[in-house]
């Protein structure tokens, strides 16, 4: 596999790189953004990595240019690693709508047809990009933390939980809680998996923790003037199963914020400061 460097700018000390390859998964060319702190450069240097899935319509490059998570980084010493959120490209099936298809591809292997061939983010997120990054990069496989904003705080979320040995730490921004029960969900997993609904639980926060799964706990930021709360995400399901679950969920609801990269970036440093705290633990 070759990896194709498409830019890099030197920041905070560190190395701001965008980087694309041809994926086996989704059968196209994908791109991702990778931050390299200024510790990577020790000889020897292995560096934590913490994963940040992005949202509906987002690429890479959303976070990487409006996310500002390069100073705390880059004094703390994390690599953060940014996919894009679908397969791109002129062969790749898509859909009208800004919720499904490119852009919006909720970080599940879809079964359905015209999808199945190219969607395959989960595995892409989960093992090709992994793979990738471990070959290419100073980055420490055994202490990895994941978080990411609405579709990715959904993708986030569900693979820390289908995964939890793999993470150390899973946080998440205005997540989708329960996908199962909001449209965004219905509509993705609805296109994707096909409308049987039991197959949807596998892939949703909310009925993973209420089937059994566990972290052992989650910091959830959400603002209380987003525009998608009430109807999209829904964080107090989460919270119902997280309490009868008894993980330790962290719900901060903010006042006065929407669901933008206004918002993320203002608690972008607790987030990483909060993962750094357990990828630097003993
Ligand atoms: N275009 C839509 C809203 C799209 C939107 O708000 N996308 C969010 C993620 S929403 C959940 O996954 C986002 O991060 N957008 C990119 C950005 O840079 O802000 C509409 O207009 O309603």
């Amino acid at each position: 596999m070759t990896l194709e460097t498409v830019s890099t700018n030197k920041s905070f000390g560190g190395t701001q790189g965008v980087y694309r390859h041809a994926s086996a998964e989704t059968g196209t060319d994908m791109t991702f953004a990778v931050f390299l702190p200024p510790q990577a450069e020790a000889p020897g240097a292995k560096l934590p990595v913490l994963w940040y899935l992005s949202g509906l319509t987002c690429t890479h490059a959303n976070v990487m240019e409006k996310g500002e998570y390069r100073r705390v980084a880059a004094e703390l010493g994390v690599i953060i690693v940014c996919p894009d959120t679908s397969p791109r490209g002129d062969d790749v099936p898509d859909d009208e709508g800004y919720d499904f298809g490119k852009g919006a591809g909720f970080y599940v292997d879809a079964t359905a047809e015209p999808w199945r061939a190219n969607y395959r983010m989960y595995s892409y997120v989960t093992r090709e990009l992994p793979g990738i990054v471990a070959a290419h990069f100073p980055a420490d496989m055994d202490r990895q933390a994941i978080t990411g904003h609405s579709m990715g705080g959904h993708g986030a979320l569900t693979i820390a939980l289908k995964q939890p040995a793999r993470f150390r730490s899973v946080s998440a921004f205005a997540p989708i809680s329960a996908p199962g029960q909001c449209p965004w969900g219905h509509k993705a997993l609805g296109g994707y998996l096909g409308e049987d609904r039991s197959g949807w639980r596998a892939h949703d926060a909310t009925a993973l923790i209420e089937d059994g799964a566990r972290v052992a706990e989650i910091l959830v930021d959400q603002g209380a003037a987003d525009n998608f709360l009430a109807e999209q995400l829904k964080p107090e399901l989460l919270q119902a199963a997280c309490e009868t679950a008894g993980i330790a969920l962290t719900l901060r609801m903010q006042p006065g914020y929407d669901h933008s990269y206004y918002f993320i970036s203002t608690f972008m440093d607790d987030h990483i400061r909060w993962h750094a705290e357990r990828l630097f633990a003993e």
